[in-house]
Order: structure tokens, then C-alpha cells, then sequence
């Protein structure tokens, strides 16, 4: 059968009215119902029980530790079961459908994930994991993760009072145009203009020049009734920067572009399935009218005099909805990397290769020590970024509740943290992903093992949300050492300390790691520093630019601070559960260690550790991927996914990979006939050509 999709169609039926299909093409077990009874009753069989066995740690309290509380596993839990067991969110046909069709399924399952919600009057917890384990982007994920927050943000009561409640009930759906043609980082050079016309109260958008054109914004190009627009503000012939306006773009009766109005989508995405499911848009106005309340008019206003009015709050939280959705991201790195590891522990436990010179049992390429140092700091990755994410997420939350009592203090920190965070562990994750492809041999470049699908879908948030290294380079521009910065207060004693490790034990503390990492981040900022000023002794802005690629490396070396220093603190913290508070130990210990094997080269460069110390950090490291072996199975089983969230034949819970790789062959569209299409045009006539040629000989 195949599943879901609007295209739903039975293999059977197609199989037997294929006039070209001979019966011994099809798998050997699906020949006689013996086969297909040995087959089920091989799937109940739990080929990874030895693994789960040898976990020295209570798997059902992990669960916990990673999803943050027990009522967090228990609503996950319902939800991703709702959606597995639901035909109409079924998705493992989606690389094998046309674009059109795709699109299709996303409005079809976007319909039906509301009317679940509606019908079971599902929390806004439970209805953001509904969408979460739907998993196929489309323009809800726009519609709620920026059009409503931008509301939130930057309108007033009374705007959120009109336009919230629409958007709520999908009265309306809308986007965030903010991306033009010629400009994306570069936000302040956003050429779309919206001119106040005080005669008639209205603003005037406009798009003066091709590269003006709205470009890439999700849910933009098909679906979206209403946007964010974001446009210079044009008043009494002054030009007063970016600011939002809520703009209408089709009609609530037929969905036709209101006049003014040009729009489409973008065209076709990297990889099948993946983000094509999403219609990126193309936006155009032609001297299109709006009231002037459709101004977003928290931090500044228009009068109806055409008078501009910014109330005293920094212009920065025009970005806020930005900050916002990196937070997220962070969140979401966690997610998709875990979701990466899975997939490779599993099936490399499953996998066996050499290792038998008699014909007895391989050995799993798990037990490979190359490949446990190359999977087992991805697994490390995936709970540090977990645990910083939960961070984020305070810091972000305790952001918005000072800047609701005018305490603007936190500000800058939290937009370096949330830009840095989102900057690291968006290319952490991809780069993991595409490495777990590797892990898992040839079979993981098949879309069956979900992981070209997963990369697809993942690679594009190194660039959205701010390209990472402009990113990084904004955080490398912060000039105050407060909050996570604080330690370079301490610069003194951290340019000239000295790690005191003499053993590989010595670096299991974490005072010695956090040292390490503090001294480390401390002196390429001091060098940089150094650079800069000795780069340009007439103006800062030059050195800058000219040092970027150093300022570069010494961001990324703060943000892995942050993130070992949080992995440090919540292994501080009382977790309960038999051996789980061990087993994060052993983690943290892993990523810590893994990155400063790793950029081991900054570490002596600036002094902070000796080639020995860094020598035996490496054989520590060793030391804790034999600890992690026989957990390591269990430690997925603690992301508490679902097949059907997981989407690989190769990371299946019960390990049974190989007749689930065998049938999903069968249903590529290319078996549906044993005589391709095609046969008759190109490769018979090629073949009797040939033959022809040679009878002549
Ligand atoms: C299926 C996958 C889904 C995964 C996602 C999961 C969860 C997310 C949830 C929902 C979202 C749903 C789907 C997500 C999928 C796709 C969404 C993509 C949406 C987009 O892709 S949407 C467009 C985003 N597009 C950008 O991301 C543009 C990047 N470009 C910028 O962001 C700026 O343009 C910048 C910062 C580079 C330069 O801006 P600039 O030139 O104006 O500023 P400048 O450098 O001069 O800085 C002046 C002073 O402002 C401070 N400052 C700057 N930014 C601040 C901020 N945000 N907050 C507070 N302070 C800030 C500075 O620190 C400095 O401070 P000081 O003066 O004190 O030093
Ligand atoms: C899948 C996807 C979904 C998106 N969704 C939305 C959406 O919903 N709404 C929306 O408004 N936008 C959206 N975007 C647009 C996205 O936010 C931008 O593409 C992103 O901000 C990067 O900007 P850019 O494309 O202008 O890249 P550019 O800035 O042109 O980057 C090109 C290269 O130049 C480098 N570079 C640029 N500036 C500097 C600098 N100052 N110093 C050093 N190097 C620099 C970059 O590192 C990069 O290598 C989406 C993009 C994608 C890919």
C-alpha cells in the first residue's frame, strides 16, 4: 500500500493490471502468505533487546531529563502517537511526489492537523507538538511562528485586539515579508517603500525596483492571505527606516491577489520533498493602500497629521521577532540532530561488517572505535544543544518580561546569545546530519533512511533567520562583558593562568574544562582585540572588517563556552533516576572534551593548555566513548521518537532493517512495471542496433 498522499494507491492493484509486470518480480516474501507470516513475525522480534539490555541507566528518567518533566514526556508521548496513527499525516511517499502534490498533501495535512486540534480542544502546548510531529513545513509554521509573534511584538493593544483573534481562528493566514531580491542581511537596506499619504490616511506600499521585490518569505507564494511587510517608512518627505505594516495581499472570498498586488512562488528547493513543501514567495505592490493603523505601532507611530513619533524604546526590537524565532531554532537544532543520532546509533548497532574469518557473527560497526569517535560527540551535541536551548529559552522569556517593565539592560545580551546559539548549532547540525549519512554506509543515501530528506529540510537554516556568519559577526561586535560575557572580567587571571591537568582523570573536572574554555575564549577575543587596533590605527570599523575571519573563530569559541558551561551547571543540578545524572556526566564530559580535541589548535595557540594536557584530554576522550558504548542505544531510546517522526527504514525501534529496506525498495514508482517505460522508445532499439551491428561482423 502506499501511503498517504493525495495520489494514495495500491501497490497490489497497480502490481496485477500491469500488463508488462511478471509475478516473479515481485519480492520473494510477498509470494506466498508463509513468507509475509514469517516476515510479521520477525518484526515483533526486538533486534537491538541486547543493546537496551547492557543500559546502566533508568531509560524512562532520561526520558525526562531531555524532555524537561515528566508531564513534557506525557504530552509528547500522546501527541506523536496521534500523529502516527493517523493515515492522513503518513509521509513516507513524500520524496516520490511532484511538487504540485506536495503542496497539496501540506494544505491537506495543515487542514487536518486544525481540525484535530479544534475537534480534541488540544492546548497550544499540545497543538505546537501536533504540528512538531506532523513534520512537513508549510505556512502554519510562518503563520504562528512569526506573523502572529510580530503582532505580538511590535503591535499595539488595540492592533493585537483586531488582528490576533483572526489569526488565531485562521480567519486569516499570514507571513513575514521581510527578505527583498537585492537584500536579505541587510535589513536596513530594504528598498520596499511605504509613503503616508495624509489626505486620505493611508499608506502607500510600493515596489520601486525589481530587486525591491519580496523574496523567499514561507507561506508567501500560495497560501497566505495577509503579511508582515516590512518597508521604509516615507513621511513629510523624510525617510525614517524600516518599520511593519500588516498588509492584505488576497481576497478572504476566492483568494485572488488584491489589485496592486503580484505574487507567486519562488520555484524548487534543494533535494526531493524536504522544504518544497513550503511556498516561498515572490511579492510584488504597485502603489498599493492601506489605513494607517495597519502600521505596527508599538515602538514608533504616524500621527494623522503625518507626524513621526518614536516612543523611547531602542529601535532594536523592531528585530525582536527575529530574536524570537532563533530561540527556536536553537530549540530545534536539538531536535533534528537528535532526531540524525537516532538513526545512526541504531542502525550501526544493527550493522555488521568483518571481523569473522570463520563465518561466524561480523562485528556491529558500532563497536568500530572510528566510528563511536566520529557518532558519539554528535550524540554529546545533541544533549549539549538540548540543554542550552532550555537556556535560551529562559533567557529569552526573562528578556521579554524587563523589556515589558522598560528594563532594555538585557537586550544586547540576549540578541548575541540567541544570534551566536543560532549561528553554532545550525551548522553543528548539518554538518552532523550529512555525517550520520555517512555512518550509515551506502543505505543512508537512500531516501528510505530519511536522512537526505532530513538534511534537505535542515541545511537551509544556516541562512535563514540571518546567515550564520553574519551571525557570528554581530556577536563578535558586542562590546560590554556582562552576562555570559561576564567571565572577561576576569581577564586578568584568565591571560595568564595555567591548567593545572597532569592526568587524563584531571580532565573529568569540570573546573579544569571551564577554565580551559574560559582562557581560551578570553585570549582570541584579547588577540582580535590586539589586531584591530593595530590593523587601524585611525578607525575601529576597518579593523574590524579586516580581522572578520579571526573574529569569526574567536565567536564561535564563546559560544562553545556558553554551551559547555550550561551542560556543566545542569549536571550541577539534582537529577533523579538510576545513573541517568552518570550518564549526562559522561556526555558533558564527551562534548567538552571533543571540541577542545578538536580545536585543539586554538587552545595551544593561546596558551591555555600544554601538548601533553591536550594529549591526554584526547585519551580521556577514548576512555568515555567505552563508557558510552553500552548506553549509547539506550540514550536515543531516551528522544522518545516514534517511527513515524523518525521516517528511516534504518533507525526503526525494534533494529529490523533489512526486509523493511527490501519492501520499501518495492515501492518506488520505477517497480511498478518490470519493463521500464521507455523500453520500447530508447533501449530496444539501442540493444537491436547493437546486435544488428554485430551480426554483421
Ligand atoms: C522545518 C524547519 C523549521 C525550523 C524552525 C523551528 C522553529 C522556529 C519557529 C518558527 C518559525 C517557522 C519556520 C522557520 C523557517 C524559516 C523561517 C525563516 C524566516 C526568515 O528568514 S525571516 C528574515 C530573517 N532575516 C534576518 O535574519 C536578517 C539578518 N540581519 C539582521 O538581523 C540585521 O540586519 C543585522 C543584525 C545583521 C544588522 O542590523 P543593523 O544593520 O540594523 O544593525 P547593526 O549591525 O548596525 O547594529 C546596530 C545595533 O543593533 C544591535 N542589534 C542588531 N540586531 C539586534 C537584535 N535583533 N536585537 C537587539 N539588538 C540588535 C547591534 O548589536 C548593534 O548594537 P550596538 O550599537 O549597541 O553595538
Ligand atoms: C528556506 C528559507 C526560508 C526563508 N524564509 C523567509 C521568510 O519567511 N521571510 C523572510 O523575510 N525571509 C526568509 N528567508 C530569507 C533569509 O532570511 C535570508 O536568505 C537570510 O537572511 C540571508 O540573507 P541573504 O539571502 O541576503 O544572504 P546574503 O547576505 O546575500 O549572503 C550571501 C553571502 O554573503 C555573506 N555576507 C553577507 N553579509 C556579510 C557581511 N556583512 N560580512 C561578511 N559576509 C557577509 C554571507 O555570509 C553569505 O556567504 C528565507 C530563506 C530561506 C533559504
Amino acid at each position: 500500500m502506499w501511503r498517504g498522499g493525495s495520489n494514495t494507491r495500491t501497490c497490489k492493484r497497480r502490481f496485477f493490471s500491469s500488463p508488462t509486470r511478471s509475478r516473479h518480480h515481485r519480492p520473494p516474501y510477498m509470494l506466498h502468505s508463509r513468507g509475509s507470516q514469517h516476515l510479521k513475525a520477525m518484526a515483533e522480534v526486538d533486534h537491538l533487546a541486547a543493546e537496551r539490555a547492557t543500559a546502566r541507566f533508568d531509560v524512562e528518567e532520561m526520558k525526562v531529563a531531555w524532555a524537561g518533566s515528566r508531564h513534557a514526556v506525557h504530552v509528547a508521548d500522546r501527541m506523536a502517537r496521534l500523529v502516527a496513527s493517523d493515515p492522513v499525516f503518513r509521509k513516507d511517499n513524500r520524496t516520490m511526489l511532484s511538487r504540485k502534490e506536495l503542496f497539496k498533501d501540506t494544505l491537506r495535512k495543515a487542514a487536518h492537523a486544525w481540525k484535530r486540534i479544534v475537534e480534541l480542544r488540544l492546548t497550544e502546548e499540545e497543538a505546537d507538538l501536533l504540528r512538531q510531529y506532523v513534520d512537513q513545513p508549510g505556512y502554519v509554521d510562518l503563520h504562528w511562528g512569526m506573523f502572529v509573534p510580530a503582532i505580538k511584538g511590535q503591535g499595539t493593544e488595540e492592533q493585537q485586539h483586531k488582528w490576533l483573534p483572526l489569526a488565531y481562528k485562521f480567519q486569516i493566514i499570514g507571513c513575514y515579508a521581510q527578505t527583498e531580491l537585492g537584500h536579505g542581511s541587510n535589513v536596513q537596506g530594504l528598498e520596499t517603500t511605504a509613503t503616508f499619504d495624509p489626505k486620505t490616511d493611508e499608506f502607500v506600499i510600493h515596489s520601486p525596483t525589481l530587486t525591491s521585490s519580496k523574496w523567499w518569505p514561507g507561506g508567501l507564494g500560495k497560501a497566505s492571505t495577509h503579511a508582515v511587510v516590512y518597508a521604509r517608512l516615507i513621511t513629510e518627505g523624510k525617510d525614517y527606516g524600516i518599520h511593519g505594516f500588516i498588509v492584505q495581499l488576497r481576497s478572504l472570498e476566492d483568494h485572488s491577489p488584491l489589485p496592486g498586488v503580484t505574487l507567486g512562488d519562488i520555484g524548487g528547493k534543494f533535494g526531493s520533498g524536504a522544504y518544497n513543501s513550503m511556498d516561498n514567495g515572490v511579492l510584488r505592490f504597485d502603489h498599493v493602500r492601506i489605513p494607517r493603523d495597519q502600521m505596527l505601532m508599538r515602538l514608533s507611530q504616524v500621527t494623522r497629521e503625518g507626524k513621526y513619533v518614536h516612543s523611547n524604546v531602542p529601535k532594536q526590537l523592531l528585530y525582536g521577532t527575529m530574536v524570537y524565532v532563533r530561540q527556536s531554532i536553537v530549540a530545534d537544532a536539538s531536535k533534528a540532530l537528535s532526531r540524525a543520532v537516532c538513526i545512526a546509533v541504531r542502525y550501526s548497532a544493527v550493522r555488521k561488517q568483518f571481523g569473522s574469518q570463520d563465518g561466524g557473527p561480523e562485528t556491529q560497526v558500532l563497536n568500530y572505535k572510528t566510528q563511536q569517535s566520529r557518532l558519539f560527540p554528535l550524540l554529546a551535541s545533541a544533549y549539549a544543544f538540548r540543554f542550552v536551548g532550555d537556556w535560551l529559552n529562559w533567557l529569552y522569556t526573562d528578556v521579554t518580561q524587563k523589556l515589558e517593565a522598560k528594563d532594555f539592560s538585557t537586550l544586547q545580551e540576549a540578541h548575541a546569545c540567541t544570534a551566536g546559539l543560532k549561528a553554532v548549532t545550525t551548522s553543528v547540525t548539518a554538518d552532523a546530519i550529512e555525517e550520520c549519512r555517512k555512518l550509515c554506509g551506502g543505505h543512508g543515501y537512500l531516501n528510505s533512511s530519511g536522512l537526505p530528506e532530513l538534511f534537505a529540510v535542515y541545511v537551509p537554516a544556516c541562512t535563514y533567520e540571518g546567515d550564520n556568519v553574519v551571525l557570528l559577526l554581530q556577536l563578535a561586535s558586542g562590546k560590554q562583558p556582562v552576562g555570559t560575557m561576564a567571565y572577561m572580567g576576569k581577564v586578568q587571571y584568565l591571560m595568564q593562568c595555567k591548567s593545572a591537568v597532569s592526568s587524563a582523570e584531571d580532565w573529568l573536572n569540570p573546573d579544569a574544562i571551564q577554565e580551559a574554555f574560559e582562557a581560551r575564549a578570553l585570549r582570541m577575543a584579547v588577540n582580535c582585540a590586539q589586531n584591530i587596533s593595530q590593523a587601524a590605527s585611525q578607525e575601529e570599523a576597518a579593523g574590524f572588517y579586516e580581522r572578520s575571519p579571526d573574529l569569526l573563530e574567536a565567536a564561535v569559541a564563546h559560544i562553545q563556552l556558553i554551551i559547555v558551561t550550561k551542560f556543566i551547571e545542569k549536571v550541577h543540578q539534582e537529577i533523579p533516576g538510576h545513573g541517568v545524572k552518570e550518564q549526562l556526566q559522561a556526555l558533558c564530559n564527551v562534548y567538552a572534551l571533543y571540541i577542545l580535541h578538536k580545536h585543539l589548535g586554538d587552545f595551544l595557540a593561546t596558551g591555555c593548555i600544554t601538548p601533553r594536557q591536550g594529549a591526554l584530554a584526547n585519551e580521556q576522550l577514548g576512555k568515555l566513548y567505552a563508557q558510552v558504548r553500552p548506553n549509547a542505544v539506550a540514550l536515543v531510546d531516551a528522544f522518545n521518537y516514534t517511527d513515524h517522526y523518525l521516517g528511516s527504514v534504518l533507525g526503526r525501534y525494534d533494529g529490523d532493517v533489512y526486509p523493511a529496506l527490501y519492501e520499501e525498495a518495492w515501492k518506488d514508482p520505477l517497480n511498478e512495471t518490470v519493463v521500464p517505460e521507455g523500453y520500447h522508445e530508447y533501449l530496444r532499439p539501442l540493444i537491436k542496433q547493437q546486435q544488428l551491428k554485430l551480426s554483421r561482423l
